[in-house]
């Protein structure tokens, strides 16, 4: 069954589109991956169809329904990109709070363990490091057992321990049917969490497949290497680094760009040849 569904969906916040016809389905039981650029639209996206905007035109659907509609926000766990906790509470008595909202929440106790929150039950989250409140504000998406989970950044800002400590409840949630979309600015989570990747830019998707498809669409190779004289122009390289003496040169021939410097006499040493990281993959997506 389709879970999210958007359907030409556009959204326009005066002469901005943010979201610009965009089609997409998530289906039961996916990881799926929103990266992009700053201001690609994913927030927007996330904000359609969890229901906080409607679309300008289009449609979005959740669990079949209209996102908007309570009785389909039911099946619905969001975390924001920015929340706020009321600081006077206890971590244990938000937990609380939010639970009284859903017909068969999770008890207490189990989703703080989950989320290796059991210590701070009973800490004002007034008092709790951004990093703790986060890690917080992410659980609280799970607490109704949604058959659906929107997090936006999930772990912006928070250390090594407490992301694997957040991801391993995203991957558990999964690991038991759950459905999750997540966006984020860590390659690294994408990768860790999902095998789906929507690569999203200007509003629309640019690419949906797995995290090694979307890189070997753009097959833009990295070609490292020092040299103490100055490059000529060379045929292919859509990006030069430098780094001191170091060259950090992209390009989609990898092979021709190494003839061509031989072929030019040019003096280098330590050359290196390796796939682009996502980000550039992405970066090259986005540039197209
Ligand atoms: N409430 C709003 N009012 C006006 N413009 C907005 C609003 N929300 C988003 N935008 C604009 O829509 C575009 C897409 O923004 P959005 O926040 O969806 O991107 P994003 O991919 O989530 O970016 P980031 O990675 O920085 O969070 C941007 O140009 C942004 O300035």
């Amino acid at each position: 069954m389709i879970l999210a569904r958007a359907i030409d969906a556009t959204r326009r916040y005066g002469d901005v589109t943010a979201v610009d016809q965009l089609n997409l389905d998530v289906d039961t039981g996916e990881l799926v991956g929103l990266l992009g650029p700053n201001g690609a639209g994913k927030s927007t996206l996330v904000n359609l169809l969890t229901g906080v905007r409607r679309p300008s035109s289009g449609k979005v659907e959740l669990c079949g329904g209209d996102p908007r509609d309570p009785s389909t926000r039911r099946f619905l766990g969001v975390t924001p990109q920015e929340t706020g906790l009321p600081g006077a509470l206890r971590v244990g008595e938000v937990v609380d709070f939010v639970r009284a909202h859903y017909p068969d929440p999770l008890s207490k106790d189990e989703l703080l363990a989950k989320f290796g929150l059991s210590d701070l039950a009973k800490r004002q989250t007034g008092g709790l490091s951004g990093g703790q409140k986060r890690r917080v504000a992410v659980a609280l998406a799970f607490v109704g057992r949604p058959r659906i989970v929107f997090l936006d950044e999930p772990t912006t800002g928070l250390d090594v321990e407490a992301r694997h400590a957040l991801w391993q409840g995203i991957r558990e949630f999964h690991a038991d049917g759950g459905t999750v979309v997540l966006t984020s600015h860590y390659l690294e989570e994408i990768e860790a969490l999902a095998r789906r990747v929507v690569v999203i830019g200007g509003g629309r998707v640019l690419a949906d497949d797995t995290v090694s498809a979307v890189r070997g669409l753009v097959a833009i190779r990295r070609v490292s290497l020092t040299s103490g004289v100055p490059l000529p122009d060379l045929p292919g390289v859509v990006s030069t680094e430098q780094d001191g003496d170091r060259l950090h040169l992209l390009t989609a021939d990898a092979d021709r760009l190494v003839r061509d410097l031989v072929t030019h006499n040019v003096a280098f040493r330590d050359l290196e040849v390796r796939p682009t990281s996502l980000e550039e993959a992405f970066l090259t997506l986005t540039a197209a």
